[in-house]
């Protein structure tokens, strides 16, 4: 049980070629950041990961069956996705009637229906809102609108895109309470992002991309630890990285807790 990318390429119907024989494979109930310079082919990738594109060559699979084989509806049943903006997601008039679309489409019964809703309005903390027009509601909200509405389906599988673009400090650790929640429930994360705090705070095994290529793939203090990568995928080090680095402390530590265990006790 996988979703694995086999020399996967796309080329949109222009010819531009936007991810370049890329593999790697995302397991069940892991946590996953996409990072990379603007243009870098994060999106696509991700897109070629439920289906709402398909490889121009190589193979992506999805519980062992590729995605050439399915309707991206049925993929999505299996892959959810979180769009960077929720405005191109949700189109219903109540936050009610955005969450309650899936459970009709696939006609559940109204004790699963309302059981699904009920968690996936918890989860993203917006059971006070069912009643409103998401039109109504401000930009975080509206992202955890979003988010509850895919989380009412029952993915192994979930991928944001830049979910913190835009979120205020109550956001963020929303947004980390539910990827814990999810973690503990055995669904994978698959998160693109911009922002390195969150990833250093949040992800262990991070996906570095440039120029439609894969640069690296591993733990985020290997990825922190070198200049090189960092340039080439034009991402900034989180200060508390820098930070240990510059003080000659180490190269490698980037979290609160491992950073406070290299200060000398000078008490
Ligand atoms: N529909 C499209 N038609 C043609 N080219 C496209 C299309 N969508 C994206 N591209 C191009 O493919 C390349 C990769 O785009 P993609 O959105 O995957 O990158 P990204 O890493 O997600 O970038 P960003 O961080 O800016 O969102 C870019 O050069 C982009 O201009």
């Amino acid at each position: 049980m996988a979703i694995t990318f086999t020399n996967v390429s796309f080329a949109y119907p222009s010819g531009w070629r936007a991810v370049d024989d890329v593999s790697f494979t995302v397991r069940p109930g892991e946590r996953l950041a996409i990072v990379g310079q603007n243009g870098a082919g994060k999106t696509t990738t991700v897109k070629l990961m439920n289906g709402l594109l398909k490889p121009t060559s190589g193979t992506v699979t999805v519980d062992g069956v590729t995605t050439a084989e399915r309707t991206t509806a049925s993929i999505a049943a299996t892959v959810g996705y979180v769009f960077q903006n929720p405005d191109d997601q949700i189109f219903a008039s109540t936050v009610r009637d955005e969450l309650e679309y899936m459970p009709r489409y696939r006609k559940w019964d109204d004790a699963k229906r309302d059981e699904r809703v009920a968690r996936a309005a918890r989860l993203g903390g917006i059971e006070r809102y069912f009643d409103s027009n998401p039109n109504d509601l401000p930009l975080v909200i509206r992202k955890f609108v979003a988010i509850a509405a895919v989380l009412v389906g029952e993915c192994k599988y979930i991928v944001l895109d830049e979910p913190t673009a835009g979120l205020d400090r109550p956001g963020q650790r929303r947004l980390v309470g539910l990827i814990d929640q999810l973690e503990s429930e055995g669904v994978s994360v698959v998160t693109i992002t911009h922002d390195m705090r969150f990833v250093a705070q949040t992800f262990t095994r991070v996906i570095a991309m440039a120029n439609r290529h894969i640069i690296a793939d591993g733990d985020c203090a290997s990825l922190f630890a070198s200049d090189e990568l960092l340039r080439q995928a034009s991402i900034r080090r989180p200060e508390l990285a820098q930070l240990v680095r510059d003080l000659g402390l180490s190269d490698r530590a980037y979290r609160l807790d491992e950073i406070a265990a290299l200060i000398p006790d000078n008490r």
